[in-house]
């Protein structure tokens, strides 16, 4: 199978369509304003998205099914931890070229931007809001019009559940609209850059499908657009990258594990094996969190009985909150009747986001641990948590002179820059025992010196 690439957005290379701006010589639905784009769900995926297209001349619907949502970004504008995404969203807001609405609209394009989260009791992907969006799009559908599955999905969901909706629940066949897969792959902290900067990859259920979203794409984005030679490859591609890093998060963590029982510091040993130009290890850490690659590597088990490797990435991952509470133990002796200060709930550093973060689960865990639980049920230790970038949260959250007033531990869960600047003099001035677990390479040598007991991953 071969794959095919084209440059987009800058009109540099003849393969390349630009949509939307005007410029257009041969998009399918010509540019300045008249062709049309829904974004079906606007959260963090589809908000950027329908702001990228109305930036770039497309009239855009950006569709979302929280009444709540639309008003609040009608009153107040994107709230996104990243200003200049704020402003790009911002500008189109309440504009022609953005319009808020509820129900689905007939468009030219459909994307679909909808949570894909994965049901644990059924160990398969919950795909009922793709569903939804396809059943809702399917009565707007004309002959000609492309429908665009952006969200994270199990190969095959483009062409059989999306496409099987579609034509269940509207007036046409198959044959006669475009139906095709784009991943979205931006890092969160950096959205509005990459959502610009990334290559696609787009693979449709035919080729003419495969064309429209390309062109769509290549119109607004800088990055290469790379074509699949179906929706199922491009799907599973978008899983593979997920699940390689997963992957290789893992391997970094097992062998942090193996260091430390060596009795060698993990990450200037792995600093050194990385000078060798064919090896890259990735930071350890207490786990892996977020919103896809905790889920998506779990997508593959769906058809597949082949993920032995990949599952098992997944529960070394998984399993480090409790090798950082072994950390923790070892060091205060036990940890009833303690005061714990966990620096960092959010999944990693410098985002606000706290889904299926390592430093929830680590602090739930010890909320669970029944010695530590008290008869009347309270917590024998005392956890307290400080995150610079959270503002609510499941957990009571302390600001960092309190939260290290009288601690016997402190434990680095997520490497927010804040933290880095951190005095240790002060710090061991604050706490009342010397026990630091640094989960996140935070810490140098200067820690030890000011009289701190500093384990780390
Ligand atoms: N967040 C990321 O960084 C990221 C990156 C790459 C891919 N993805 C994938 O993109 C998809 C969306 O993720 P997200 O983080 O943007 O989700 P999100 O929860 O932030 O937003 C989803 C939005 O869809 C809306 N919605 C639900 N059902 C709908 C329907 N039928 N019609 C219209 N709107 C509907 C919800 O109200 C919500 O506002 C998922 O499949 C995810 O795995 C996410
Ligand atoms: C292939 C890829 O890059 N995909 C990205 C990923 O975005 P993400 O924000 O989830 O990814 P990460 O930044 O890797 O963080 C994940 C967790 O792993 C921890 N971590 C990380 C590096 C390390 O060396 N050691 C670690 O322990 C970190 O702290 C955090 O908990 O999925 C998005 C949705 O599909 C993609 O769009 C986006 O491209």
């Amino acid at each position: 199978m071969t794959t095919d690439s084209v440059k987009g957005g800058d009109g540099t290379t003849t393969d390349s369509v630009k949509g939307g701006d005007g410029t257009t010589t041969d998009s399918v639905h010509g540019g300045g304003g008249t062709t049309t784009v829904s974004v079906h769900g606007l959260g963090y995926v589809g908000l950027p998205t329908a702001a990228l297209f109305a930036n770039n001349g497309y009239t855009v619907y950006g569709v979302d099914t929280q009444p709540d949502k639309l008003e609040r970004l009608r009153t107040d504008g994107a709230d996104f931890r990243e200003a200049a995404l704020n402003d790009y969203v911002d500008r189109v807001l309440g504009t022609d070229a953005l319009h808020l609405r509820e129900h689905p609209v007939e468009s030219d394009y459909h994307l679909i931007c909808v949570p894909t989260p994965f049901d644990h009791d059924r160990e398969a992907a919950d795909l009922s809001y793709v569903r939804a969006a396809a059943e809702g799009i399917a009565p707007k559908l004309r002959p000609g019009d492309t429908v665009v599955v952006e969200s994270t999905v199990p190969p095959g969901t483009t062409a059989n559940v999306v496409g099987e909706t579609l034509e269940r629940n509207g007036d046409l066949l198959r044959e006669t609209f475009n139906l095709a897969f784009c991943p979205e792959t931006v890092l969160p902290g950096s959205i509005l850059e990459e959502l610009r900067g990334n290559d696609r990859i787009v693979g449709g259920i035919d080729d003419e499908a495969t064309a429209a979203a390309r062109d769509l794409f290549a119109g607004v984005v800088d990055g290469d657009i790379h074509t699949a030679p179906d929706a199922a490859t491009a799907e599973f591609a978008k899983l593979a990258q997920n699940t390689h890093r997963d992957a290789n998060i893992a391997i970094a963590n097992e062998l942090a594990k193996v260091a430390r029982d060596h009795g060698v510091v993990p990450r200037p040993a792995f600093d050194l094996a990385n000078e060798h130009p064919r090896v890259d290890l990735l930071h350890p850490g207490p786990g892996v969190g977020g919103h896809c690659l905790p889920v998506d590597p779990l997508y593959l088990g769906q058809h597949s009985d082949h993920v032995a490797l990949i599952e098992h990435a997944r529960a070394v991952n998984d399993g480090m909150v409790y090798y950082v509470r072994d950390l923790l133990e070892e060091g205060l002796g036990s940890l009833a009747e303690k005061r714990v200060a966990v620096f960092g709930l959010a999944y990693k550093g410098n985002v606000a986001d706290t889904r299926n973060s390592p430093a929830t689960r680590f602090v739930e865990t010890l909320g669970e641990t029944p010695e530590l639980v008290a008869t009347d049920g309270g917590n024998v230790v005392d956890v307290r948590v400080h995150d610079p970038h959270v503002a609510e949260a499941g957990v009571d959250l302390w600001s960092q002179s309190a939260a290290l007033e009288g601690a016997d531990a402190l434990v680095f869960m997520t490497d927010h820059d804040e933290f880095t600047e951190l005095d240790p003099e002060t710090v061991a001035e604050r706490m009342d025992d010397n026990v630091v677990v640094d989960a996140r390479g935070l810490t140098d040598e200067s820690w030890h010196e000011a009289g701190l007991d500093v384990r780390r991953l």
